[in-house]
């Protein structure tokens, strides 16, 4: 049995057109398939959990047609069953993780691909446990786990009334952007301490810090262009103290990869990463927010196998 895990939300509505097209494939009857939709935030954990759960001995895979939250979700959903592979079809808006593996095709011809030869990946997945809370209670990431203005943005992206006004103005596609521009008047430094593989950094007035399995990162930008997915650490991107002309500036190159030799920002490579703050950080994690004050990150033991085409 193939399952396959639907955000009807996802990309304003392409996951929704998606699966409509994949429903009326034959192979969709022929190899098995299953839809599942989720109804609010947090519910493809729970159809994932529930899945392995009840189909543990018949289940091949789990597809997931959505964006990259609704695959935080199911790795997470999944993790006492880590030898499963996932397959993701991006139909979300930012769908970074597709750009990280390097997946070619799209839609219902990738679909087709993976429920019949699908070429797979293997990589360890980021694991962070924030506010230090008990180690049981680890979370997987398969993007990147970024904290301050890059928390920031994403927490006003994803506020449902900000996606209405974009969706209704037709600029849902620029929503990253928007969110940018719109909090640039009003943002705030950061102070925080920095461990780097046990090696202590302190920053007292910087912008942001993300720490990344792969390239890519807010639809497309290649934030840590020479990182790849399959390396047994992370790079760690911190932008230090900057102008607020010249983050715009950072914000035209990145697509491009050259904000990096801005003298602001440094790359590093960890195998182990903690943050800690006497403030409350912002942080985003795969494209879903929250806050802390610290937070450990690091490989996970044991690699995942993703569908790669
Ligand atoms: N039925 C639903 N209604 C509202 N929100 C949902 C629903 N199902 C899932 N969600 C939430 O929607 C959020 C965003 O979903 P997802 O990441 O799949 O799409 P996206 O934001 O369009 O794409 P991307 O993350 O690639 O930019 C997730 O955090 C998920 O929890």
């Amino acid at each position: 049995m193939n399952i396959i895990i639907v955000n009807p939300k996802a990309g304003f509505g392409k996951a929704q057109k998606l699966i409509k097209k994949v429903q009326k494939d034959p192979l969709y009857k022929q190899k098995n398939c299953r839809a599942f939709f989720t109804e609010y935030a947090g519910h493809a954990e729970k159809i994932a959990e529930q899945v392995v759960q009840i189909h543990h001995e018949t289940l091949s895979c789990i597809l997931v047609i959505g964006g990259d939250g609704t695959l935080h979700e199911v790795i997470n959903g999944t993790k006492t069953r880590p030898s499963l592979p996932i397959g993701f079809i991006p139909a979300g808006s930012g769908n970074d993780f597709g750009r990280g593996i390097g997946l070619k095709n799209k839609g219902v011809t990738l679909f087709r691909k993976m429920i019949t030869h699908p070429k797979k990946l293997q990589c360890n997945q980021g694991v962070f446990v924030p506010n230090q809370r008990d180690q049981r209670g680890k979370r997987y990431f398969v993007n990147s786990i970024g904290f301050g203005f890059d928390g920031e943005i994403v927490a006003l992206a994803n506020r449902p009334l900000f996606r209405k006004w974009m969706r209704r103005l037709q600029l849902h596609k620029f929503t990253y952007t928007i969110a940018l521009l719109q909090l640039l008047r009003r943002y705030n430094p950061i102070s925080f301490e920095l461990m780097l593989n046990g090696e202590v950094r302190k920053y007292s007035n910087a912008m942001m810090v993300t720490v990344t399995n792969h390239p890519y990162y807010g639809g497309g930008m290649k934030i840590t262009p020479q990182m790849d997915i399959r390396n047994s650490g992370f790079q760690v991107l911190v932008i230090d103290e900057i102008s607020k002309w010249k983050i715009l500036a950072l914000f035209l190159t990145v697509f491009l990869g050259l904000h990096t030799k801005l003298k602001e920002v440094r790359v590093y490579e960890a195998e182990t990463v903690k943050i800690s703050s006497l403030e409350t950080l912002s942080y985003q994690v795969d494209g879903q927010s929250g806050e802390c004050k610290e937070c450990e990150i690091r490989k996970s033991g044991r690699k995942r196998t993703f569908f790669s085409g």
